[in-house]
This record gives C-alpha cells, sequence and structure tokens, in this order.
C-alpha cells in the first residue's frame, strides 16, 4: 500500500546547522495497517510524516503509494491519496468559513475547484448526521464559523474531513497533544472509530507510549532518524511500557515524562 524505499532527508546539508533528519529509512505498509510512531524529541517522526506527504523533496530513496512512484509528486497532487490531522487546531480547516463549508470542500476534495459548487441540501443532513455521531454537540453548529469552536470540536472535524472521502493513507501528526486528557480521550475512540469503520491505513504519531501501545496493530520507534524498533501483531500486544523504555534506554536517549506517560 504505502512503500517507502530508502529514503534519506538532511536538513542545511552543508552548515554547520547540518542534521542528518532521516538516515536511509525503508516501511511497507499493508492495506488496513495501523502503525504508531514513537520517538524522542529529533528522532525523525514529523520528517518522516512530511516526506510521504510531499512537504518538501527528499535527497535519496522512493516513495510509492499504490505502487503509484509518488516521489517527485507535488504535495497538492499528492494530497489526493493523503488526509492528514496536525497536532495545530487551528491546521487543516478555514477558521472564517463555517463548518458546513468545511464540510463541503472536504467532500469535494481533488475535485476541480468551481466559481458555485452548488452544495445539496442531502449534503447536508449528510454532514449532520456524521457530526451527530461524534457526540460533541456539533449537529446544531453546522453554520457556526470554525474559528469558534473549541480545539477538541476542530479536531474532530478535521478528522471527519480527512476521512470523507476515504483516503488511501490517513496521517495524524500527534493530532491530540494539544487537547487536555479527556477531550484528547474522545478524539483518539473517535480516531479508532472512523479507521476501523473505513478500514483506513494510518499512520500516527505520539508522544505518549501507552496510546502507541493501545492503538493500532505495528508500533515503530524511531531514533536519529532511523527505525530502532519495528514491533506488530502478538508481539506488540505482549510489549510493555517497560519493554519500550528498556528499547528507548538503550538507544542512550533521555526519556521524558510527557513521552512515557503522556
Ligand atoms: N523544516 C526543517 N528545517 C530544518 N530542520 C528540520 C526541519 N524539520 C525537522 N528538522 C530537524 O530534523 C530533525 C528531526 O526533526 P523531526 O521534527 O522530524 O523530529 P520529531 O521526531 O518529529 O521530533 P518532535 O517529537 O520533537 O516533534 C530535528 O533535528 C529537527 O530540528
Amino acid at each position: 500500500m504505502l512503500r517507502v524505499d530508502g529514503i534519506s532527508k538532511t536538513f542545511f546539508a552543508g552548515t554547520v546547522n547540518e542534521k542528518l533528519a532521516l538516515n536511509n529509512v525503508s516501511l511497507e505498509m499493508r492495506p488496513g495497517d495501523f502503525i504508531t510512531v514513537i520517538g524522542g524529541n529529533g528522532a525523525g517522526k514529523s520528517t518522516l510524516m512530511n516526506s510521504i506527504a510531499g512537504v518538501f523533496k527528499i535527497d535519496r530513496g522512493k516513495i510509492y503509494i499504490d505502487d503509484v512512484d509518488v516521489t517527485d509528486m507535488p504535495e497538492h497532487e499528492r494530497a489526493a491519496y493523503i488526509g492528514r490531522v496536525f497536532q495545530d487546531p487551528m491546521l487543516g480547516t478555514a477558521s472564517g468559513m463555517m463548518v458546513e463549508e468545511n464540510l463541503a470542500m472536504a467532500a469535494r476534495r481533488g475535485q476541480k475547484l468551481q466559481l458555485r459548487w452548488g452544495f445539496r441540501d442531502d449534503e447536508f443532513a449528510e454532514f449532520k448526521e456524521k457530526l451527530a455521531k461524534l457526540d460533541l454537540g456539533l449537529e446544531d453548529r453546522l453554520k457556526s464559523r470554525m474559528g469558534t469552536l473549541s480545539g477538541g470540536q476542530r479536531q474532530a472535524i478535521t478528522l471527519l474531513m480527512a476521512t470523507l472521502r476515504k483516503p488511501k493513507l490517513l496521517l495524524l501528526d500527534e493530532h491530540t497533544a494539544a487537547l487536555d486528557p479527556k477531550t484528547a480521550e474522545k478524539v483518539l475512540a473517535l480516531t479508532r472509530r472512523v479507521v476501523e469503520e473505513n478500514g483506513l491505513t494510518t499512520l500516527m504519531i505520539t508522544h505518549n507510549m501507552r496510546d502507541a501501545l493501545r492503538f493500532g496493530n505495528r508500533l515503530l520507534m524511531l531514533n536519529d532518524g532511523e527505525i530502532l524498533l519495528d514491533i506488530q501483531g502478538g508481539e506488540k500486544a505482549k510489549t510493555t511500557i517497560h519493554d519500550l523504555l528498556d528499547a528507548f534506554e538503550h538507544s542512550g536517549k533521555e526519556v521524558s515524562d510527557r513521552m512515557a506517560l503522556g
């Protein structure tokens, strides 16, 4: 489904700030894989995700989505395959536009922009039903501006928008890190439901080892731009936070409290 083949990325090459952020990383995801990604600060997690999304050019290697070589495909074209939710609830939606307009735009992702798309009443009924399912009281806020919603409400809608037109790949970059624990839990539960209901192939970065173990069928630990640990299925189910801390310690990194417990 996703094939990352020996990719490398160096920032500020040839300067004193040169940083090898990804070092010959390879990864193959099967359809329906839900991979959680952990690693300390600067391990390369976001760089991996940004490379896949096409935010910048990689230095070496190839990236394929469903056997299509997307290595040189610009980010906006790659977006047709990818749904993304960022850490910052302000990203991913248009804050000055109404909830229903944001959803209608997401429903037209990949279509040519038109002056008047002609929104249909049945679409709004569908949005209302989907919002009601989020259980955040959003079904009556279709006409509210996105900017007036809480962070949790925005992340839930961004997740809905990212998955409205079933993407080949869902990328979640610490999408609950900026939320309070109770709201984060709600958005995570929603994430699990959306991923399961749609059988989405998902890559989720988290700072929280407990979440990395609770969610998904496979876990990657990155360190210094390399994959330090790749566990899945039964092996992942048996893995404890203690095991992860051990692996982390062997990499010579200090574990922050936030990463251990979230
Ligand atoms: N756009 C960029 N320009 C310059 N350096 C960058 C850029 N993005 C990442 N880096 C550097 O690459 C390294 C890996 O960063 P990355 O953001 O991928 O780590 P991370 O694992 O996501 O860390 P964190 O948990 O702190 O977000 C870091 O040293 C970082 O400073």
